[in-house]
């Protein structure tokens, strides 16, 4: 603990510190895993606060468009000049963090790159494409990106409008955009950076449709930059966040492309135009699920850094007695501000110890599908799909909940707030819009059902619980004892209670009408469905996490994991009071159980948020400044906006000083 504290720091936040009961060392371990990586973090964050060329010439947020895409090419190159520095196969860990430190929270002109074109290359070329292409990618030899999602489809793939016909007289693949609603629309990098592209386009060979695939596709000439004949490209515009990076709009005029440009891991199109077709009718969407696999573990940081503001912040912060004489409270006294912010905490906690599984999870398919096995591709497909929206969507109300917990200064760029919701909120639409990937969860859901109903119940892990008797009351008795498999036992119950509401109300409407409308007619029990499953898997592997937690650290954690399931709980009581499963009684004892793990957490706030390990730089936040000083950095601050370079702008003599002068002269 004693570490994060220095002379000349707030003195209300030093005595936060000095109050833990648990050595935030010892919490970090925890969250990360292990010595090394506490260590590579420290080392790398040496590393990048020793080289001036990764700092920003005036903080970002004083930046108009231009000066941020500049200012994020200039980065990257720098960063990726530097990727000895770091292990960069490992993308989850050391990866994300060193770009973390030195790119802040907006895309830039490579991000596409690393996410989906060098793992696309990775994952959907043949060998001897990947020789060609993936020394190309590494030494940034050009610049890639992923276009899929075109002006008039993005989530329904196979009505992409972009063809890639096959001519077997030339062997070659023409690419063409037959509409305006063909354009190829958002893919980041695309409109000024990127020289080439993974084109998702449907493939037609021998006069038949065979589906989206993916193909590597050259846009700009490699020494003038100049779109290549045949190419129309540029920038969509700026957007809520993302906006160093140019994200860009694509169309294509028969553009011809040789037959070895489509990648062929998987399907294939011989000299003759015969189609190969894949194992898995989906193993080319391999890479989103790569990219939502990846985003629960950004999510939660996100997350995380919201909440670290807000704590650090409620800490320093005093407003309003509790007591009258007594003096101010530290706004975190307050009940109602510990409400707003704690559950955000417990929740990071939650969503990226689901991270650390998911990763797991898919480093084990990955092994499988090189063995030739997709039998877990569904499995993985329905978790990250559910994660990726229960996650994202929840981190997004999270922020909005610190921001709005931080009163007026949460709404000046100096609290980071902003940038970090701008961020994060893209993750509800990218990689699948949250709603529709809900229901790919119930697809698989509804096929689960389906199989206890037949008595089949050869169910996926995630699943079982779906076969399970259960019991129809709660065992809650006091809430203090309320605790692991309890708890897990009634969000069961309505998670499966749900899952069979939603089969029900489908298979009884599949009698009325065709299965495709039911199915829509269904859609918000279906989706329902989908969150109850995914919120029970995360309390499921938060609660199995923190019973491993050894010492000092073990009963915080504790409390942050009751506090996450009794959040869910209380919030959604109407579910758990259902068919009496629980009574009235047994609710007021939640919710009195919920105060008191609010009370229990108080002590430990800063500490806790402490543990995650972010530097200044990286929380790039006035409010949530390690030592508290907010109100002299606030001021230091504001005097760098341009508004502040002349006491007197030109809009006073344009427009408000005639006017003034006017109105003088009428008195
Ligand atoms: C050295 C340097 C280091 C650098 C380090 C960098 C570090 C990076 C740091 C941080 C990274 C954090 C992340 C931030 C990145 C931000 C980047 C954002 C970029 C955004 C990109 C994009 O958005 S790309 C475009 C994404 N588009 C979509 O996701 C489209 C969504 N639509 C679909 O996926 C599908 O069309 C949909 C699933 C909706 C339906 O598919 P459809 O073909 O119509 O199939 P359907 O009939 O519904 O189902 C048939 C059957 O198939 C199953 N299925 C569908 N998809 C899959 C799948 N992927 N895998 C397996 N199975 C699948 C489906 O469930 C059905 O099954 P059954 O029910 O029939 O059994
Ligand atoms: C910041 C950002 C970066 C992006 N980067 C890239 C990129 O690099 N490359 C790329 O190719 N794309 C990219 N995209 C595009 C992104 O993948 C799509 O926007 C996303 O997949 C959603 O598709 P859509 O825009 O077509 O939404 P739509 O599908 O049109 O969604 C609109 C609404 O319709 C609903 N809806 C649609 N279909 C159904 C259904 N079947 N059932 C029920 N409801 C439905 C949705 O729930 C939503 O409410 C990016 C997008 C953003 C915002």
């Amino acid at each position: 603990m004693s570490n994060l504290i220095q002379t000349g720091d707030n003195a209300d936040i030093t005595k936060e510190r000095r109050n833990a009961t648990f050595d935030i060392h010892d919490m970090s371990l925890f969250l990360y895993g292990s010595e090394e990586i506490l260590k590579r973090r420290k080392e790398m964050l040496a590393f990048v606060k020793s080289k001036p060329e990764f700092n920003d010439p005036i903080p970002t947020e004083f930046m108009n468009r231009e000066q941020r895409v500049d200012n994020g090419a200039r980065k990257i190159v720098a960063m990726t000049d530097n990727t000895d520095e770091i292990d960069a196969g490992d993308f989850f860990g050391e990866g994300m963090y060193f770009q973390g430190l030195i790119m802040g929270r907006d895309l830039h002109p490579m991000s596409l790159h690393y996410v989906m074109f060098l793992p696309t290359i990775q994952g959907q070329s043949d060998d001897e494409q990947l020789d060609e292409w993936l020394p190309l990618t590494i030494s940034r030899s050009f610049v890639g990106t992923y276009a899929q999602t075109e002006l008039g489809h993005g989530t329904n793939l196979s009505k992409l409008e972009t063809t890639a016909t096959y001519d077997p007289k030339a062997g070659e693949f023409v690419l063409h955009s037959p509409s305006i609603t063909a354009a190829k629309w958002w893919p980041g990098g695309l409109g000024k950076s990127a020289n080439v592209a993974i084109v998702v386009a449907n493939l037609y060979t021998q006069g038949e449709c065979k589906g989206p695939h993916p193909f590597f596709v050259q846009l700009r000439d490699y020494d003038t930059h100049e779109p290549l004949k045949g190419i129309t490209v540029g920038d969509i515009g700026p957007k809520l966040g993302f906006n160093t990076s140019d994200n860009g709009f694509l169309l294509f005029n028969n553009f011809r492309i040789p037959r070895r440009n489509m990648l062929m891991r998987y399907a294939k199109v011989l000299p003759d135009g015969t189609y190969i077709k894949p194992q898995h009718a989906k193993l080319a969407f391999g890479t989103m699920v790569f990219v939502r696999s990846i985003m629960i573990k950004d999510q939660s940081t996100q997350l995380a850094a919201a909440a670290c503001i807000a704590k650090r912040y409620s800490a320093i912060r005093r407003q309003g007695e509790i007591k009258q004489g007594a003096g101010e409270v530290q706004i975190l006294d307050y009940q109602t501000q510990q409400l707003r912010i704690f559950p955000v905490m417990a929740r990071a906690f939650c969503f990226m110890f689901a991270a650390y599984e998911i990763r797991d999870l898919y480093m084990k398919v990955t092994e499988q599908l090189g063995e030739g096995n997709t039998e877990l591709l569904p499995e993985i497909h329905a978790l990250t799909s559910g994660l990726k929206s229960v996650v994202s969507y929840e981190v997004a109300l999270g922020i909005e909940q610190c921001r709005m917990a931080c009163g007026g200064h949460g709404y000046s760029q100096a609290s980071a707030f902003p940038e970090i919701y701008a961020y994060a909120v893209a993750g509800c639409t990218y990689e699948g819009e949250n709603i529709v990937m809900l229901l790919q969860v119930a697809r698989f859901l509804m096929k689960a059902a389906e199989e206890v109903m037949n008595g089949k119940a050869k169910l996926a892990d995630i699943c079982a619980y779906l076969a399970k008797r259960g019991a129809n009351k709660s065992r809650l008795r006091t809430a203090d004892e309320y605790r692991g498999d309890v708890i897990i036992e009634d969000l069961e119950h309505v998670a499966r209670n749900q899952v069979f509401r939603a089969y029900d109300s489908l298979k009884r409407k599949e009698k009325e009408m065709p299965s495709e409308e039911a199915w829509n007619k269904t859609a918000i029990e279906l989706c329902k469905a989908s969150r109850w499953h995914v919120r029970l898997y995360l309390a499921k592997n938060f609660l199995h996490k923190i019973s491993t937690a050894k010492g000092a650290i073990r009963e915080p954690l504790e409390n942050l994991a009751r506090l996450y399931a009794f959040d869910i709980i209380t919030s959604s009581h109407g579910e758990f009071l259902r068919g009496g499963f629980m009574s009235e009684a047994q609710l007021d004892e939640l919710k009195g159980g919920f105060y008191t793990l609010l009370e229990r957490l108080r002590r430990n706030a800063v500490a806790i948020v402490d543990s995650w390990d972010f530097d200044d730089k990286e929380l790039h936040s006035i409010l949530g400044k390690r030592d508290g000083n907010v109100y002299s950095s606030l001021l230091d601050w504001a005097q760098q906006s341009q508004l502040n370079r002349t006491q007197v702008l030109p809009t006073f003599n344009k427009y408000l000083g005639p006017m003034m002068k006017e109105g003088r002269s009428k008195l």
